[in-house]
């Protein structure tokens, strides 16, 4: 039928089957808003996957995606600095635990979190990157300019999939800033500010989008030089059932770069 079968195997009995190892059977799917936090319940009600769980591997994968775009080696600045710009909710998260690996791989990343939700999952993210010699900054630079002079990389995991209507403050303020600086932004699922369906062609224009279980609508406004796919976590199953035609992931990789 044109498409790649969904390969079987038998492991004592139980069958075991996973969609790639061939050609996938449609495009990959681009779900709407509704449809990605549908999903991201179900991975919690139904998989009984934790958040943090997920968390830990959405921001693993960013870590590692932006290991392969941005090697430390291609920074202009004396010291791979990266600014990692993190949000109020798990968006923000995935911005926390990228920080850590970040700086397990020999990056010098800063944090910027203005917004900090008092829930323990949080607070241990925090902890954890300030235990790592993580700096936090108590203000978001003034000038676009300084960020440019100080960081070599901007990774924005100030919103994802669920930012709906006007961006309120200080990420009002804090995107504004963000859409002047020159050095490359890699973002966390959605190009923040954006609307998660139509995108928004005078928003913010990252470098980078790491679209975390599946692109979602606004993706196909993304127009800058990497995209990866990360979060290799989601069931098969649940694959099926959401018709997310993902591409297989190669070997034991958690990224898989789609432009
Ligand atoms: N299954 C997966 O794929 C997994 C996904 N994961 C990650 O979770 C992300 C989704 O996280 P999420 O649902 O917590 O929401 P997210 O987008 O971070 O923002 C919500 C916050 O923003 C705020 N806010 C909203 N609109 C606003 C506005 N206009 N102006 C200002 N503020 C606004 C809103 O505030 P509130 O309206 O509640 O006051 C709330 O605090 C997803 O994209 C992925 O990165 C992984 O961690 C795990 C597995
Ligand atoms: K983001």
């Amino acid at each position: 039928d044109g498409g790649s079968a969904l390969c079987v195997c038998k492991v004592e009995g139980v069958d075991l089957a996973w969609p790639g190892f061939g050609v996938p059977r449609g495009a990959i799917s681009h779900p709407r808003q509704e449809e990605a936090q549908a999903i991201d319940q179900e991975l919690f009600t139904e998989y009984k996957f934790s958040v943090d769980q997920l968390m830990e591997l959405a921001g693993l994968s960013c870590a590692t995606a932006i290991a392969k775009a941005y090697p430390p080696s291609s920074f202009t600045t004396s010291q791979p600095a990266v600014l990692v710009v993190c949000g109020p909710g798990n968006n923000g998260g995935d911005g926390l635990v990228c920080a850590r690996h970040l700086k397990m791989f020999g990056y010098q990343p800063t944090v910027y979190y203005p917004k900090r939700p008092s829930k323990s999952l949080f607070e241990g993210l925090t902890t954890q990157c300030k235990k790592m010699d993580i700096p936090f900054l108590p203000e978001f630079p003034a000038e676009a300019a300084f960020i440019d002079e100080l960081y070599g990389l901007v990774v924005d995991a100030i919103f994802g999939f669920s930012f709906k209507g006007a961006v309120r403050e200080p990420f009002g303020s804090i995107l504004s800033t963000l859409e002047r600086v020159t050095v490359p932004i890699a973002s966390i699922d959605i190009p923040s500010g954006w609307d998660v369906e139509k995108g928004k062609a005078d928003g913010l224009q990252p470098d980078m989008l790491i679209s975390l279980t599946a692109p979602k609508k606004a993706a196909m406004h993304f127009t800058g030089r990497y995209h990866f796919l990360g979060g290799r976590f989601v069931p098969p199953m649940l694959q099926e059932k959401y018709a997310l035609n993902l591409p297989a992931y190669p070997g034991t990789d958690c990224v898989l770069q789609l432009t």
